[in-house]
């Protein structure tokens, strides 16, 4: 949500979200970056948001306003920084010295959009600087991905597949969170429901929103169903069941089990317990 906008961080603290990003970017006209600033550090410091991770979006390092809105962040509860438009290794690098030398706790990570056509050829080298820098997330910008290639932003998301696949794989070889972008349909549920979908069954942690009303679609596609927990909980009872000690494959409900698959199967009740204890 916009940083200028206070009705919507008023809101934040009650809404059914894991994480609350609070933009200084391209929803904060130019005229009101600095007000925007001072207001997100004021809300974030007030605090309330309970159970909700804070994340403030800044503008790029080459705007007028990147270094002010690192130097503001600093000091500031928030437990990543989100930067826009990155293109390649260096710009990873050189957001995460910055905020070394701004004196960022060593907890606060960088996560970044993954939206320029640069940075989608760049993947690899990108995610890679997870060893060695802050970073520690992708979030996607179909928007600015779809104007500065040309690709067009139909429902299916049929050209962007490419992208939203090798994204998640560059993520996961690096051990970072992933994110989708955002849907612009604010009432389109379908068309919602539709890209959640789509994103969860491509390996993404869940899904960027701009908009309360998208919340309630969101949370219940990526909450695992009673189909799915009642699959797991049987490859874990399977697993621990005495009389099939030492083997490493079984027949489980009709489907062959391997550790492999008690270890997502593991991963996905975590999850579950995860949901339920929020
Ligand atoms: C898109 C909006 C401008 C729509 O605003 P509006 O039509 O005024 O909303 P409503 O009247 O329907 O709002 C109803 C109530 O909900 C609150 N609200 C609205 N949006 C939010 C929000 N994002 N977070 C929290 N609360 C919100 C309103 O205050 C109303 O409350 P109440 O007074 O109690 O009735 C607007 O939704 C908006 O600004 N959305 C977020 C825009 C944004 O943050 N953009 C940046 C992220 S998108 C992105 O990252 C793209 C990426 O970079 C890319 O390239 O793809
Ligand atoms: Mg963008």
């Amino acid at each position: 949500m916009p940083a200028s906008n206070a009705r919507a961080m008023a809101k934040a603290r009650n809404l059914d979200c894991d994480a609350v990003c609070l933009d200084l970017e391209d929803a904060v006209a130019p005229e009101a970056k600095a007000e925007a600033r001072a207001a997100l550090v004021a809300e974030v410091q007030a605090g309330g948001f309970g159970h909700r991770r804070l994340v403030a979006r800044i503008n790029g390092l080459s705007t007028p306003w990147g270094h002010d809105d690192i130097a503001a962040l600093a000091q500031a509860p928030v437990e990543a920084v989100l930067a826009p438009k990155v293109d390649d290794a260096a710009d990873i690098q050189a957001l995460s010295a910055a905020m070394d030398a701004a004196g960022f706790a060593p907890d606060v990570a960088l996560w970044v959009m993954i939206e320029t056509p640069r940075a989608v050829l760049a993947l690899e080298r990108i995610a890679d600087c997870a060893a060695t820098t802050r970073l520690a997330g992708f979030v996607l910008g179909l928007n600015d991905l779809a104007k500065d290639s040309g690709i067009a932003q139909l429902p299916g998301r049929g050209a962007f597949l490419p992208v939203l696949t090798m994204a998640v794989l560059a993520a996961r070889a690096n051990g970072l969170v992933i994110l989708d972008g955002v849907c612009n349909a604010i009432e389109d549920t379908v068309r919602l429901e539709g890209e959640c979908v789509q994103a969860r069954d491509s390996g993404f942690d869940g899904k960027t929103l701009i908009h309360p009303a998208q919340l309630e679609v969101c949370n219940r596609v990526f909450a695992p169903t009673q189909a799915d927990l009642a699959e797991a909980e049987a490859i874990v009872a399977a697993f621990a069941d005495p009389a099939n000690s030492g083997k490493g494959a079984l027949r489980v409900n009709g489907k062959m089990a391997e550790l492999l698959h008690l270890t997502q199967a593991e991963r996905l009740l975590a999850k579950a317990a995860a949901i339920a204890a929020r």
